[in-house]
């Protein structure tokens, strides 16, 4: 799949992800433009028989429609199909009488049976399209539409979800009973809850259609949240010049640990990677011939003494440093991190120097002033931060609390700044899942920061590099082979 270059057309404002109700607000203010319901009705349901006419041959079709839009965009879907010649059934959650508005509209368009939601339904249907709940979904799937779902999911028949699988919260991708489909159709834009986990796996594959909703209702919902894509950092990654040298490439400090150096030089090899004009790990004196024996272009600097290493970071050297791989969950690398942001420069704290927290996490807020990215994994932000809610939730609250980008890493990872706004990610590799790829992980965003990149976007091109990068291997990835993947990634971004 060629998804760097098939989307990188792809404007910020088409990664923009609206919560329901921000969906519900482009709504009212699409019938405020001059769009009507049922239009947007008409065009949503028309929308889904399109996909499906691209996806598959004609077919007995099943409808299962709920009792409010969801509902009503599948009795659209179900008359187009039929126009165009499918066999198509309808069973119902409820009464077509009791549905309102455009629904109850479009509904009366169907003048064939509506038979009565339950497992029997599904004999005899080769595709079966789940109409039953979208965005109003506000309770776990219970009954008839729990157990009809339930059955679907047991046999081999497709499930085409209309807007999201009925049972996946729009909001925070979490599951009240949903089965998983092989096709979404959603509208205008996606929302969080088709990239968070489970809802993207539930989702299968997404497809955004236009119904017609004005793109002007974007800049009245100013929305703050977006699916990862370079349209929203490629303009500011640093990109060397003629007229550029290393030293205004910046300059990387990586605190090296002892005895396990192999995750800071992973990270520095990250850094390098990610452009950093000069990259240095500081280790202690012990460790320096360990350090300095593997390693050529980046640079080792021994240190004695915790004074000598503060000595260090007060030069003026360097530009942006990092504490955590390797570092060792102890009072040294506490007093390291705090040292290095005491600087106010840009700071990234990961893995070992997170936890070193764990006793004293306001310690950690109040020491963040500078420009700063930590970096945990669910167990680390969970010893630093309040580990209730969903995960964009969580993420931004902790962003909120300590003043710093929190990149709360996964297979969908979050990345929150403090004033609010948010990225999710999505195009991380379960190949990903293997040692040290953290590391890396913090060494490439460290390459960033070092070059000026702010903190958001250096988190955000990160995570995505980083992704792109392990995607680029495929299967048998180990973490020490990412950095060497960058150039073809950065070669593919750039073309
Ligand atoms: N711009 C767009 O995205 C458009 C989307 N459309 C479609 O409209 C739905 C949202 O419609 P809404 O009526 O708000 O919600 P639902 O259809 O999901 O159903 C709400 C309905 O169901 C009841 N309910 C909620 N949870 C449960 C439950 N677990 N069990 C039983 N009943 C439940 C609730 O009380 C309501 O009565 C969106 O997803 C799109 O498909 C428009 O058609 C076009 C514009
Ligand atoms: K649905």
């Amino acid at each position: 799949m060629n998804m760097l270059i098939s989307e990188s057309v792809l404007t910020n404002r088409q990664c923009a992800l609206l919560t329901v109700g921000q969906m519900a607000e482009a709504d009212r203010r699409s019938v405020a433009a001059g769009v009507s319901s049922f239009e947007l009705m008409a065009n949503a349901g028309a929308a889904v028989a399109h996909e499906i006419e691209c996806h598959w041959t004609p077919r007995p079709v099943l409808v299962l429609c709920g009792p409010g839009n969801n509902g009503g965009d599948g009795f659209v879907t179900a008359h187009v199909l039929a126009e165009a010649g499918w066999p198509v059934r309808v069973a119902m959650l409820g009464s077509r009488f009791s549905l309102k508005d455009e629904a109850r509209q479009h509904a009366q368009r169907w003048v064939g049976e509506v038979e009565a939601l339950s497992p029997e339904v599904l004999e005899g249907a080769e595709l079966i399209v789940d109409a039953l709940f979208g965005a109003g979904l506000s309770r776990p799937l219970q009954d008839q539409a729990l157990e009809t779902l339930a059955a679907a999911s047991h046999g081999t028949v497709p499930i085409v979800a209309i807007d999201t699988p009925s049972g996946v919260m729009g909001d925070s991708g979490e599951s009240l009973g949903a089965v998983p489909a092989v096709l979404t159709v959603t509208f205008f834009r996606k929302k969080p809850g088709h990239l968070l986990l489970p809802g993207r796996d539930l989702c299968g594959e997404v497809i955004v259609a236009d119904i017609g909703t004005p793109k002007a209702v974007l800049d009245a919902i100013a929305p703050q949240t977006y699916e990862n894509h370079p349209a929203l950092w490629l303009a500011n990654l640093p990109r060397a010049t003629s007229d550029t040298d290393k030293h205004s490439r910046g300059h990387a400090l990586i605190f090296g640990g002892y005895p396990m150096t192999g995750a800071a030089r992973m990270a520095a090899r990250g850094a390098a990677r990610a452009g950093s004009g000069l990259t240095t790990i500081a280790v202690p004196e012990i460790a320096f011939p360990i350090y300095a024996t593997v390693l050529d272009s980046i640079m080792v600097r021994p240190w004695l003494t915790p004074e000598d290493f503060g000595h260090l970071l007060n030069g003026s050297r360097f530009s942006a440093w990092l504490i955590g791989p390797g570092a060792g969950v102890d009072k040294e690398t506490f007093g390291h991190a705090l040292a290095m942001l005491a600087t106010g420069r840009p700071t990234i704290i990961d893995a070992d120097a997170i936890t070193a927290f764990q006793d004293e996490p306001g310690a950690l807020d109040r020491a963040i002033h500078g420009p700063c990215v930590l970096t945990p994994h669910e167990s680390e932000f969970r010893r630093v931060f309040d580990p209730f809610g969903d995960k964009l939730t969580r993420t931004r609250a902790a962003a909120r609390r300590c003043g710093a980008v929190v990149v709360l890493k996964g297979s969908d990872t979050v990345i929150a700044a403090p004033d609010g706004r948010a990225i999710i990610n999505a195009n991380a590799p379960p190949t990903l899942a293997t040692a040290g790829t953290g590391d890396v992980l913090s060494g490439i965003i460290l390459g960033l920061l070092a070059q000026g990149m702010s903190a958001f976007d250096s988190a955000a091109a990160g995570v995505w590099l980083h992704g792109a990068a392990a995607a680029e291997f495929g299967p048998g990835l180990l973490a020490e082979d990412l950095p060497d993947l960058l150039p073809a990634v950065f070669r593919r971004l750039y073309s």
